[in-house]
């Protein structure tokens, strides 16, 4: 099946930032991805690219199987929501909605409703006097009742509180479920989602680090704990994506190869084994990117 999102050997620069750097990377059809970065990682910017708001240095871009810059049949396909997203001074909640309607073929008036009581959102308030996370709300309720083919969310939820997170999870995973279709999330917050995201693109100064299956990802490493001389013995040979020690302790991240989450070895070697969190393996991989980049200057 041919991927929703391709890009191949993508360099944006603005100025004398390298925003994105070589970036490959592809998204199937019919999956939730979270996109997933530091701040400057070039998440925006890919997403702008892929929205046809900039055009790349160099390298291809295909969304549908066509370029996306001022091309209407791709676009018709695409929900991008983003924080900055700006709504002419006197428009309320409503028409917001209303612009949607008609900007979105497969828009769900219903949905959109019943989002809007979800979030406890007034429809006659004027967007320009709601708070933050209601502000952030109207991006959700837009994202998910316009129901695009490809839906991209642009961080959405800033402002947003716990409940209300928890609520656009919810009704995202809801509604995928029934209208199958294809979104990108870009977030920082990765324990939250990763429950939710069946593919992970990690970005990282420009570069793309992992491009893989979550599934795939979450076996990808393991945390060996012990007596420091133990977890040595046990982990020799394997790469070492992060170290803690204290005294004689040791807690050490490998990758994993079959035989490092073995736990009858690990028992034999006096060692436990801890499987590691998405948030985590984000966090050692990303920190390694950047120690290795400091160390070869
Ligand atoms: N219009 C622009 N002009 C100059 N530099 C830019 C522009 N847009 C982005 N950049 C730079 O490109 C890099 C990537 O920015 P981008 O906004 O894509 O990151 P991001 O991963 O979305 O960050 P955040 O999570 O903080 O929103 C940063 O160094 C940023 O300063």
């Amino acid at each position: 099946m041919n991927p929703v999102i391709s890009m191949s050997e993508v360099t944006k620069r603005y100025g004398d930032v390298t925003a994105l750097d070589d970036v490959s990377l592809s998204v199937r059809e019919n999956t939730i991805t979270g996109l997933l970065g530091r701040n400057g990682a070039g998440k925006s910017t890919l997403m702008g690219l892929l929205t046809g708001q900039a055009l790349p240095g160099s390298g291809r871009i295909e969304v549908f199987g066509s370029h996306p810059y001022e091309n209407e049949a791709v676009l018709s396909q695409v929900s991008f929501i983003k924080e900055s997203q700006r709504y002419p001074d006197n428009f309320r909640v409503r028409h917001v909605l209303r612009a949607a309607r008609a900007l979105y073929p497969n828009w769900d008036q219903e949905f959109a409703e019943s989002l809007l009581e979800d979030f406890q959102l007034p429809p006659s308030r004027r967007v320009v006097k709601l708070s933050r996370g209601m502000f952030s709300a109207v991006g959700i309720v837009i994202g998910l009742a316009s129901r695009a083919p490809l839906t991209l969310f642009d961080e959405p939820y800033l402002g947003l509180d716990a409940v209300a997170r928890q609520l656009f999870y919810d009704r995202l995973l809801a509604d995928y479920a029934e209208n199958p279709r294809t979104v990108v999330l870009s977030t920082h917050l990765i324990d939250e989602v990763s429950d939710l995201i069946e593919h992970v693109l990690l970005i990282d100064g420009g570069r793309m680090l992992l491009d893989q299956d979550a599934e795939t990802l979450r076996e990808h490493a393991v945390t060996v704990t012990g007596p420091t001389a133990a977890v040595d013995e046990f982990t020799a040979e394997h790469e070492e994506l992060h170290r803690e020690q204290v005294g004689g302790f040791a807690r050490v991240t490998v990758r994993n190869t079959g035989a490092s989450a073995d736990r009858t070895r690990a028992r034999g070697h006096g060692v436990e084994l801890e499987p590691v969190s998405l948030q985590q393996l984000v966090v050692h991989t990303t920190t390694r990117n950047t120690s290795s980049k400091e160390s070869s200057r």
